[in-house]
């Protein structure tokens, strides 16, 4: 290659597969960051099956890329998979980028953005109380309990929907969804992305699973983002709006509804959301993970929640400005276990240079969260869990140290939820410490029960499921809860 056509350093790969087997498909953000070590570049390539992929590993390379030159780092690669089969191609997230994505970024971003997200305060309590009355009653589910309320906030702030924490039909198909979503994004290519030609073989035939996998989560996928919206819709054509803010959408159609296109957008943002509660499900799961590996962090926030808003009552998002240290415990799990250690690739749209380095038009470009948020620069003793860096000496946050916001994504396409995840983090994250103490189970031989380090995911860092004893940590606390859930009735 000439210099002008030097792409930066990277593993060497074979004729035709290219690194194939040099990308491991677990934990890929740990060897990502030992190449940039190695290969002494903060920006590596690597080539697999003849497509261009590049990884940044630093907040400079992030910066310069993604904010600096946005305009050509924010696209997606499309896969028919994902967006022709399964029902995916509604998702923000993972759209091309142009007027059909932008559209709906400036919808989410009107109703999602930091002084609107205020408007969903009280229905993110109500889920919260619901979480600690769970909780109470059976404590060993905490698991299922934390992916229920997760949804059912959601669900309750779209379309004023209730659903059941014993089951219900709508919850189970955005569930469903929403692990086929998984499954896809894990399995990266399937052969019908390669060789698009096949989408067009019958689903009977032997071979063409993948078709008949893609029409199952199709199915979920379509009533998870128009079975509810529908709902909403006749309600509000008959003159009887349910108050949630898909009738504030239809509202604002005015007197172009009703209007395919921009229905059409209406689905596509409320469904996206609904599927993007399933980070705060990954990210309760991390919290909770934490508190039992760490009980003295959890005892110092019980102190702070004790001192500063007591035991008579339960803490709110208005106490968010006095208890710094719950604020450090949530930024500090977001950095310390990345719920996407590799946030979601974006792709480049034209031949570019960075560094002397060449980019074709078309690469994967990919954040390594993971590493920028473990940068020894930036966060010293990255490895270590202290949300005392957050703090300074007197325990107020500190502005000098950097925000881990590279959690979130970056530059155009950073997440628009993350107000609102913030706000439903505080809410749970400070409610569960203030009403329950949260250890690791002893087995029946009074042996400690340690959770395992393991990740169930190749994408997310989400634990392996596992064991919790939680229990109310003062006299009183379960009337608490009682009479918190009484007062939302
Ligand atoms: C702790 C919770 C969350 C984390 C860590 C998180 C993280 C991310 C990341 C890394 C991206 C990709 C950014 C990029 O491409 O550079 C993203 C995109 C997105 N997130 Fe979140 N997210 C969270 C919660 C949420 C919630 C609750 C919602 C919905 C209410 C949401 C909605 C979205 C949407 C719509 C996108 C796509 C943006 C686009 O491609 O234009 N996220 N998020």
């Amino acid at each position: 290659k000439s210099r002008q056509y030097r792409y930066p350093p990277g593993p060497p790969g074979l004729p035709l597969v290219g690194n194939l087997f040099d990308v491991p498909t677990d934990y890929s953000w740990y060897t990502f960051a030992s190449w940039a070590h190695q290969y002494d570049s903060k920006i590596i390539h690597f080539e697999v099956l003849g497509r261009h992929v590049m990884v940044l590993n630093s907040h400079k390379t992030v910066q310069d890329i993604f904010e600096g030159r946005s305009r050509i780092y924010s696209d997606r690669q499309q896969t028919v998979m994902m967006h022709e089969l399964s029902g995916w191609h509604r998702n923000m997230a993972v759209m091309a980028y142009g007027e059909r994505w932008r559209a709906r970024r400036r919808l989410f971003h009107q109703h999602f953005r930091q002084d609107t997200v205020h408007l969903y305060h009280d229905k993110l309590t109500k889920a919260a109380h619901t979480l600690l009355r769970l909780l109470l009653e059976s404590p060993d589910g905490f698991l299922k309990h934390i992916r229920h309320v997760s949804g059912a906030s959601v669900l309750d702030i779209l379309y004023e929907m209730e659903v059941s924490p014993d089951g219900d039909d709508h919850m189970e198909s955005v569930e469903k969804a929403v692990e086929g979503f998984g499954v896809l994004a894990d399995a990266g290519l399937y052969l019908v992305d390669l060789v698009p030609a096949l989408k067009y073989l019958p689903s009977w035939l032997p071979g063409a699973g993948f078709k008949r996998k893609a029409e199952a989560w199709k199915l979920h996928v379509d009533r998870m983002y128009e079975a509810a919206y529908r709902e909403v819709r006749d309600s509000y054509m008959l003159g009887n709006p349910k108050p949630c803010l898909t009738s504030t959408l239809l509202e604002e159609l005015g007197d172009t509804f009703p209007d395919s296109e921009r229905e059409e957008e209406i689905i596509s943002v409320t469904g996206t959301a609904v599927a993007g509660s399933d980070t705060t499900v990954y990210a309760m799961t991390v919290f909770v993970f934490i508190m039992l590996l760490y009980p003295d962090v959890q005892h110092k926030a019980q102190e702070e929640l004790d001192r500063v808003v007591g035991r008579d009552r339960l803490p709110e998002i208005a106490d968010q400005d006095s208890l710094p240290y719950i604020s450090a415990i949530i930024k500090e799990m977001l950095r310390w276990r990345p719920i996407g250690p590799l946030a979601i690739p974006h792709k480049s749209v034209a031949d570019d240079w960075y560094d002397g380095y060449f980019i074709p038009a078309g690469t994967t470009v990919i954040g390594n969260v993971w590493a920028i948020l473990h940068d020894a620069e930036r966060y010293p003793d990255p490895e270590a869990f202290n949300p005392e860096r957050f703090l300074t000496a007197d325990g107020a946050l500190d502005p000098r140290v950097p925000d881990p916001a590279e959690v979130f994504g970056f530059g155009r396409r950073a997440c628009p939820g993350r107000h609102f995840a913030q706000a439903t983090l505080f809410l749970f994250v400070a409610q569960m410490l203030a009403v329950f103490a949260l250890e690791k189970p002893v087995d029946e031989c009074g042996r400690v029960v340690e959770p395992t380090r393991e990740c169930s995911s190749r994408l997310f860092w989400y634990p392996k499921p596992f064991k919790a004893r939680i229990r109310p940590r003062f006299d009183g606390a379960e009337e608490l809860v009682r009479a918190a859930c009484a007062g939302m009735e």
